[in-house]
Order: structure tokens, then sequence, then C-alpha cells
């Protein structure tokens, strides 16, 4: 059993909204302050959704804040299926309109061709990053760290900072920063909402391979602190 993360757990999933957004905000503030920049890592699906809108409100420095995805779904920006197009409409809107997004997907047809020019997107982003936001799917996937895919080992082993990803069990080609990117960070945070995913988060503290259970290799780790925010 690993412990090296710390858990929270909220009644609800406002409860659980509200002080996550507070304490993104006063992180990324923190950094604009002290370093005169930050940097947001956020991941799509429909966990973050009322985060993004509440974060977008907030009262921070947003010029100064660079935002890229934790992974994307190789499809065109105004596709629903777009994580990209989710920031777009929920995140950069309000106070946050001014953040210097920088999407994963580009021009190119396919993710492996793409890689190199997402790489290059991240030049201007703090290392470490500031603030990473990962959600976790039922197959204990982070990013897209699929378990049910080929390039799975080399996500959790590539110097690189993306990498191309075919999952077999679920839609469209990705591309995911890495690990090693996502290691990279002051702080961590995993949100996850209801009992199945907490049951997830559980198995994937007691079973030892990363591989099968991709979100073990941000929690069994001692060199980035992760927060886990869990509402019912
Ligand atoms: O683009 C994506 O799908 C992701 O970034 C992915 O890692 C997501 O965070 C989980 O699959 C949880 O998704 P839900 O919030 O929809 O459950």
């Amino acid at each position: 059993m690993i412990k090296e993360s710390v858990f929270k757990s909220f009644d609800d999933k406002t409860a659980l909204e509200n002080q996550l957004a507070e304490r993104i905000a006063k992180q990324l503030q923190e950094a604009v302050d002290t370093r005169g920049q930050a940097s947001l890592i956020v991941s799509g699906g429909s966990t973050p959704v009322k985060l993004f809108q509440l974060l977008s409100h907030k009262n921070v420095e947003w010029s100064e804040v660079y935002i890229t995805l934790a992974d994307e779904r190789w499809v065109d920006n105004d596709s629903d299926a777009s994580n990209e197009k989710l920031v777009r409409t929920h995140l950069l809107q309000n106070k946050a309109h001014t953040a210097k997004f920088r999407g994963l997907k580009n021009m190119f047809s396919s993710p492996e061709e793409g890689c190199a020019m997402a790489i290059e997107q991240l030049a201007n982003f703090s290392n470490p990053f500031d603030v990473v936001v990962l959600g976790m799917g039922n197959d204990g996937h982070t990013c897209s760290w699929f378990p049910c895919s080929k390039e799975i080992e080399e996500a959790l082993s590539t110097e690189k900072l993306c990498v191309a990803v075919n999952p077999g069990s679920a839609p469209n080609p990705r591309l995911s920063l890495s690990k090693t990117a996502i290691l990279a960070s002051r702080q961590i945070y995993l949100h996850i909402v209801g009992e199945k995913k907490l049951s997830v988060y559980r198995q994937a503290l007691e079973n030892e391979d990363a591989n099968t259970m991709p979100i073990r290799a941000v929690l069994a780790q001692h060199k980035t602190p992760v927060d886990v925010y869990w509402s019912a």
C-alpha cells in the first residue's frame, strides 16, 4: 500500500470544486508574484467542466498564465471530442480569457507527426509546471496513458515531454504529456468524483504494476506532491 498522496474527501462535488478552484487560483497567482509567470496543465473529460467555469472567474493575473492540456484527442478543434474546445468554452472565458493557451493539436495528420511541434508549444512554460490537474478513467488511465495501448511503456518511460497514443478501448488517436512531463511539476491534483472512481483509485494503490493501472505512476512516487480531491 502506498501513502504518498494526500486524500481529501468532500460530501458533494460543489464543495470540492469551490475549494479546488480557490487553491489553484492562489497557487497560480503566487507563481506570478514570485516568478513573473505561471503554468497550468488541465485534463479533458467531463469531470472538470464546473471547475473550469469557477476558475475562469478567479482574480489571477491570467495574462501571465500559460495553459495547456495533459492530453488531446487528434480531432478538429471544433469537434465536441476536442479537449481544446472544452478548455476554450469553459476555462478561457471571463477573467481567464487573457490566459496564454497553447494547444497540443496541430495541422499534422497524426499525433505521431504532430508530436515535435506540440513539444515546441511548451517552450515558454515554466519548468517545473506550477499546477497540473489530472482526471482518471475507470480503467485506471490518466492523461492518455491507456493500459490497453501499445505505447503505455513509452508514455511512462520516455524522457520526451509528449507521446502519441492509440488507445484500443477509447476513440481517437491521442497526444499525451508523458510521465516525465507530468512529474516535472510543483503540484499535481487528481480530481475524481463518484464511488466507482474511488474504488479504482483504491485498486491503483494496491496494484503494483503501473502499466496495468497507469494512475499509479503518479500516485506511487515521491518526487512531486499529489493531492487527491474526491467527492461522492
Ligand atoms: O481527454 C481525456 O479523456 C482525458 O484527459 C482523460 O485522462 C480524462 O481525464 C479521464 O478519462 C477522465 O474522464 P472523465 O472526467 O470524463 O471521467
